[in-house]
């Protein structure tokens, strides 16, 4: 016989109009099930309240919210039923907190959170006092099913027993309504390219702050990190470019002797582990930036001018070099330069690291240009830096150069896509689309339909390393096209121009 229990009223505070409403003592979590094929079989006084549960991220704290503010809720049933429910990975999560707790740390996007001991991610506001947490988990009996007919009959079984006193009295935690400027992104590898190691800096610590992740530094405190960042910078004068005014972390006194550190050789000295000067030219017993040039002078062709700055021997335990690898390769005339770090201070280190590499890239390329025929240009410098992070205590001053240079930079518009250029035009009531190369405008393919969409996947699938501005701006351009086409005759389309009434079939 169910007891009655009416005297239990819930009172949401959050999503208050996504719940039905009893007068039991039981929760009951949904997941992605929808309520309302549960709800169906339960009479009112067997359950408090009956909610689903989407995202363990957002949904979580809300849901613990709630109960905080319903102390008469003493049973938890948690529906963990569907494919969805896997994914999301929400109900277990919450069966997570119940059954492991909380642990101090901070959320993906970098807030500071009690993080739920979970393989799934979970976050409750830290504003929420960790003793009504742990008040939470000890007064509520939490049972987990996996099909209706399962939660149907925990329900029921848990409005027989006798009715319990509430836990507390409700309790209420002020939300803080924080905006993330966190946004998600690719986690393992990531491109950008800039004409100055300036230019490209900005750039960096703004991918960085905007799609890095919060970690742990291995020291106190947390850095915000990327993995496997490749920088290109195309156009870095020979005297290297200082903005004005000096944005960078650096100048041109400091430059002068972190140069010296990489091309020159060191001998030991206390307190300074090594050198990079002192790992490339004599570390192994062998001068590897002689060894470099010589292969080269021999070789012009050679992919085997490696330097190597990681010795085995003792660099797995003590103060190990961030720079390892240096790789230098002639295509096309051009020398360029590629230097992987293990690990990378995008914000204090990385533009002192940088021009001392282009230092070393020049005294390279003037060595070959001095000992051989060669006709040679200066290429590229690329760094590939695998941790490339900032740590937190910069973050002002990161926040600080961002606001103030990079929408600047961001915003200078650069037509030249090396993967080519395309002409829109629309021929025989057909939109055709000629690829053509970047310099030359040789075509070297043709697309032709009625449907923006349809081309733009062929395009896509065939050009899938097409710059993103490239991209949107052919996206539109189709649409307009696909439009004039549409209006038959009464619009004209041509390419970069907004379309046009046919003013002379009006005549
Ligand atoms: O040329 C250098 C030398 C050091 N670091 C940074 C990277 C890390 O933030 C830190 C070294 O930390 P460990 O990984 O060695 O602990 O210094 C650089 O960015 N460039």
């Amino acid at each position: 016989m169910v007891k009655e229990t009416n005297q239990f009223y819930y009172t949401a505070k959050y999503k208050p109009s996504q719940l039905i409403y009893g007068s039991g003592q039981t929760a009951l979590i949904t997941g992605w099930t929808v309520k309302e094929a549960v709800y169906k079989h339960l009479n009112k006084n067997e359950y408090a309240v009956i909610g689903q549960l989407y995202s363990p991220t957002r949904g979580i704290n809300l849901l613990i919210r709630n109960l905080l503010l319903n102390p008469h809720v003493r049973y938890l049933v948690i529906l963990n039923a569907t494919k969805e429910d896997k994914n999301a990975g929400g109900c277990q999560c919450l069966g997570d907190f119940f059954r492991h707790g909380v642990e101090e740390s901070i959320s993906d996007i970098g807030r500071k959170s009690w993080v739920i001991r979970s393989l799934i991610p979970g976050y409750i506001d830290i504003d929420i006092n960790i003793n009504a947490l742990e008040k939470l988990r000890d007064s509520i009996e939490i049972q987990e099913v996996i099909s209706i007919s399962d939660a149907v009959e925990k329900v029921k079984y848990y409005a027989n027993q006798e009715p319990l006193t509430p836990w507390g009295t409700p309790l209420e935690f002020a939300m803080k309504v924080t905006e993330s400027n966190v946004f998600p992104g690719t986690r393992y590898g990531h491109r950008i390219e800039g004409k100055t190691i300036a230019e490209t800096w900005v750039k960096i610590i703004h991918r960085i702050k905007t799609t890095g992740t919060i970690r742990p530094t291995g020291y106190d405190g947390t850095w915000q990190e990327l993995i496997d960042l490749m920088a290109i910078i195309t156009d870095e004068p020979d005297d290297f470019y200082f903005p004005e005014p000096n944005y960078l972390p650096i100048d041109r006194s400091f430059l002068k002797e972190y140069i010296s550190q990489i091309l020159d050789n060191a001998t030991n000295q206390e307190g300074v582990k090594y050198t990079y000067g002192q790992r490339l030219r004599s570390w192994f017993g062998k001068d590897q930036i002689e060894q470099v040039i010589e292969k080269l002078a021999h070789d012009i062709n050679s992919a085997r001018a490696v330097m190597s700055l990681w010795d085995a021997n003792q660099d797995h335990n003590d103060n190990p070099p961030c720079l390892n690898h240096i790789w230098v390769r002639i295509v096309n005339n051009e020398l360029s330069l590629t230097a992987t770090f293990r690990s990378n201070d995008m914000f204090s280190a990385w533009p002192a690291n940088a021009m001392g590499l282009r230092a070393l890239q020049k005294y390279i390329y003037d060595a070959l240009i001095n000992r051989t025929d060669h006709v040679l240009k200066m290429g590229a410098l690329i760094t590939i830096s695998q941790s490339a992070h900032i740590y937190d205590d910069c973050f002002e001053n990161v926040a600080n150069v961002i606001s103030s240079q990079y929408s600047k930079i961001a915003q200078r518009k650069d037509y030249f896509d090396p993967a080519g250029s395309f002409i829109i035009t629309i021929q025989n009531n057909q939109i055709i689309v000629e690829h053509t190369t970047p310099g030359s405008g040789e075509i070297v393919n043709c697309y032709s339909g009625k449907s923006a969409h349809k081309i733009s996947q062929q395009i896509f699938t065939n050009c899938p390393g097409l710059q993103i501005s490239h991209a949107m701006y052919l996206g539109v351009e189709l649409q307009k096209a696909e439009t004039a086409l549409l209006m038959k005759e009464q619009l004209i389309y041509e390419q970069d121009k907004p379309l046009k009434k046919n003013t002379i079939l009006k005549q």
